[in-house]
This record gives structure tokens, C-alpha cells and sequence, in this order.
């Protein structure tokens, strides 16, 4: 297990309505929660950054699921960093798979995007991680190095980075990672960070485990030295993300 301190989030993908979330809101303000040994995230759709923020225990980070690379302009349907600021967020998930897979966008855009987001005061959390076919054909070392580059050639403060690895075929499918492959993808991440940022950074930089994170798996996982907490969708929004983010307590 790592001296880092742990780190849980929840992204919420697009779900739930201002009602759900007011439930979940009050599920984790009423949570026997030790913020002194786990960092606690919740990524809510833009929309709701400004109510959520308003209601949650201030000790939890409250993070958009992506912005754009500029401050402002014709950019019809985007939000920028200034604007989750704005509306109380302090972090931004970036590169999610989905935004990657569905959406569409490079590496070099995400890099972009990291970029500015750290520029204008937000903290990242930058995913990363293979699709199936690609870990079939023996790629996946290939693949998450090539993400991770272009996202560490963007920062300069990694204070305000963590990291989220989240194997493509194990989001959303009840396929998690074993504790076993998930770390060592992490370990091989940190040699990665040792080798091309350095070895400080290497050891200062949360990598969370994403994909089909549940309260049965998490505390196997947790206990994994290179996995240092946990980007959660499904399970997020349900009671049983209590127990995930006391998986180490
Ligand atoms: O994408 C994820 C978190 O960002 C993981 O989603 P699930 O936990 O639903 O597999």
C-alpha cells in the first residue's frame, strides 16, 4: 500500500436529474467519511457544477466531466475552465474514454485541453488506458504510454494532476481488471513517469484504477501498491460508493 493518500471519485456520466442528485449529495454529507485519509471527488453533468457545489460537503472536490482548450469564444455547446471555476468546480476529468471513443477526440486535443485547463487554475484528472483488442494484441503498454505522453508534455505543476487508468473493456462491463493486471499497468505507468518526468513525480502522482469499480472488489484492489484510489462510474451512483471510498479505512 502507498503513502499517498487516497483518492476517490465519482463520475456521474450523464445521469440522474437535480432530484437524484440531491439524494446522493445527502447520502455522502451523512457518510462516516475520514478526509484526512481519502480525498473524495464528484463529477456531476456541467449543468449541475454550481448546485452541486452549493450543497456538498465543502471537503469534496467537485470536478466537470471536460471543458475546451480556450478561455471563451464561438464555441457553440462547450464550457471552459473559467466557467467550471466559476461555478465552484476545482478539478476537470479530461480524455475520459468515452470523450476519446465516442466523441472523438486526439491525443493531441486532450493534451491541449490539460494544458489549458492547468493554466487557468484547475485541477486535471487526465484518463488514460487501452481498448480490448489493442490489450488482445499485446498493446497496451504501447497504447497508455503514447496517451500518458501527450498528456505529461502539457504539465508543468503535477501538485494538480492525478491520474486515472481505465482499461476501455472493463468500463461499464463488470469486467474489472484483476487486482493483478490493474497494477501492473500502474507500475508500469510510474516507471514511465520515473523515466520521462522523474522519479519525485513518479512517486508524488496519484494513478487511480477505473472500469466496473463495485464495494466487492474495491478493497482486493486498494490494497494493490501502485493503485492509489479509484475513478468510479456505475457504482457512483449508489450507496455502495461509501464503501468505496473507505476501501482503505
Ligand atoms: O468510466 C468509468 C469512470 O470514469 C468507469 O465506469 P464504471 O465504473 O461504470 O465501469
Amino acid at each position: 500500500m502507498s503513502q499517498r493518500k487516497f483518492f476517490v471519485g465519482g463520475n456521474w456520466k450523464m445521469n440522474n436529474l437535480k432530484k437524484d442528485n440531491e439524494k446522493l449529495i445527502d447520502l455522502i454529507n451523512n457518510a462516516n467519511i475520514n478526509y484526512d485519509q481519502t480525498e473524495v471527488l464528484v463529477s456531476p453533468p456541467a449543468l449541475y457544477l454550481d448546485f452541486v457545489r452549493q450543497k456538498i460537503n465543502p471537503q469534496v472536490h467537485v470536478a466537470a466531466q471536460n471543458c475546451y482548450k480556450v478561455e471563451k469564444g464561438a464555441f457553440t455547446g462547450d464550457i471552459s475552465p473559467a466557467m467550471i471555476k466559476d461555478c465552484g468546480g476545482d478539478f476537470v476529468i479530461l480524455g475520459h474514454s468515452e470523450r476519446r471513443n465516442v466523441f472523438g477526440e486526439s491525443d493531441q486535443l486532450i493534451g491541449e485541453k490539460v494544458k489549458h485547463a492547468l493554466e487557468s487554475g484547475l485541477n486535471v484528472l487526465p484518463c488514460i488506458g487501452e481498448k480490448l483488442e489493442e490489450r488482445e494484441a499485446g498493446k497496451t503498454e504501447e497504447v497508455v504510454f503514447r496517451q500518458m505522453k501527450h498528456i505529461a508534455d502539457n504539465i508543468k505543476d503535477w501538485a494538480k494532476v492525478v491520474i486515472a487508468y481505465e482499461p476501455v473493456w472493463a468500463i461499464g462491463t463488470g469486467k474489472t481488471a484483476s487486482p493483478q493486471q490493474a497494477q501492473d499497468v500502474h507500475a508500469q505507468l510510474r516507471k514511465w513517469l520515473a523515466s520521462n518526468v522523474s522519479q519525485a513525480v513518479a512517486d508524488s502522482t496519484r494513478i487511480l484504477y477505473g472500469g466496473s469499480v463495485t464495494a466487492a472488489n474495491a478493497k482486493e484492489l486498494a490494497t494493490q501498491p501502485d493503485i492509489d484510489g479509484f475513478l468510479v462510474g456505475g457504482a457512483s451512483l449508489k450507496p455502495e460508493i461509501v464503501d468505496i471510498i473507505n476501501a482503505r479505512a
